[in-house]
């Protein structure tokens, strides 16, 4: 079966990036979230990058407007009823997710794949929410998606080959690379990842470094493209509490305990770049 019509669930930075580059490679999208507000503001988002695209030459003007128009938005999961594939892309919420799997299985036609973009949960969990754990499967893009290459793919228990090759086949059609790993928590880009920016955040809560100067030693020391803490606020306060409670649950190992000041951000609202305030400010 050949995947023709996607819903992305969630018009958040990952689910636009993904509808985006889903739409770029000539699939239909559904771009699915819980208020129009939202899919207007991750829409916004798609014609900013495309837009920039066709200002560098990068693109041509009626590939843009040929993109867009492969973009729906919706807000009732009903839509799921005409796809063959929905990528979940909602808040990194064990509960959440659960309940959006539960309504899709009834919904969703027979034959469609169910996946998650989730950054650290169990697939085989979200999968047990269904009738069909053989069509769920763990499909990880990399922030901002519309750059990065990797797409990590996670099998559950019970995901059948066929569903494991589609999704691998669909994932260089969007031009990124699969990588295959195991259900476990954090898979291998978050076990390595979220625990070096935690680390990152205790090093500025004990006053080692100021906030700048743990950045510039990742940045310049060790080349990488954001510091830590610039990364922290990039991926979201929010989606990193999420991603260290669920490795401190998954592995029952003190070593994955989440920085106090990690909590306390998230509970003043400090979510990073994308409520306009973390450990930097943003206009
Ligand atoms: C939490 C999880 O579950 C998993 C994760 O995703 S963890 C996060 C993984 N991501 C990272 O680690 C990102 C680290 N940062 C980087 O790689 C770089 O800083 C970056 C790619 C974001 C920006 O690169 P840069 O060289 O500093 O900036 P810049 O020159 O402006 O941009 C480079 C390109 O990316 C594009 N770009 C930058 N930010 C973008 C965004 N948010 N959305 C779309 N495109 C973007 C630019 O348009 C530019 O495109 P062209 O090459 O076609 O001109
Ligand atoms: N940020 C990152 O770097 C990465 C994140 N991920 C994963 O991608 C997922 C989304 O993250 P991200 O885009 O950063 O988060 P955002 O907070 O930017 O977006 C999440 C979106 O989902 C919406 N939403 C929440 N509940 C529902 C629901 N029941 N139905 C439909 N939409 C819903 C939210 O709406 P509202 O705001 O109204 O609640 C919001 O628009 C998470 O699982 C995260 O772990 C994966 C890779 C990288």
């Amino acid at each position: 079966m050949a995947i023709k019509n996607v819903m992305v669930i969630g018009a958040g930075q990952m689910g636009s990036g993904i509808a985006q580059v889903c739409a770029q490679s000539g699939y239909t999208v559904f771009l699915n979230d819980l208020s129009a507000d939202q899919i207007e503001r991750g829409l916004k988002g798609i014609k900013k990058n495309l837009g920039r695209a066709v200002e560098k030459g990068k693109l041509e003007a009626d590939a843009m407007e040929e993109t867009l128009s492969r973009i729906s938005a919706s807000t009732s999961l009903e839509d799921a009823a005409e796809v063959d594939l929905v990528i979940e892309a909602a808040v990194e919420n064990i509960a959440v997710k659960a309940d959006i799997f539960r309504k899709l299985d009834k919904i969703a036609p027979a034959h469609a794949i169910l996946a998650t973009n989730t950054s650290s949960l169990p697939i085989t969990e979200i999968a047990a929410e269904t009738d069909r754990p053989e069509k769920v499967i763990g499909m990880h893009f990399m922030n901002p998606v519309p750059v990065m290459k990797l797409v990590e793919i996670i099998r559950g228990l019970a995901t059948a080959d066929e569903v494991y090759k589609e999704i691998e086949e669909m994932t260089r059609v969007l031009n990124k690379v699969p990588v295959e790993v195991n259900d476990f928590p954090g898979f291998v880009s978050n076990r390595i990842l979220m625990p070096m920016i935690n680390e990152a955040i205790y090093t500025l809560y004990e006053g080692v470094a100021s906030k700048e100067a743990i950045d510039d030693v990742m940045k310049l020391g060790m080349n990488h493209p954001m510091g830590p803490l610039t990364l922290a606020d990039f991926i979201g306060l929010d989606t990193c509490l999420y991603i260290m409670e669920t490795l401190y649950e998954g592995f029952g190992d003190s070593k994955y305990r989440p920085c106090p000041l990690l909590r306390k951000y998230v509970k003043a609202g400090w979510l990073g770049k994308k409520s306009g305030r973390g450990f930097y400010e943003y206009q």
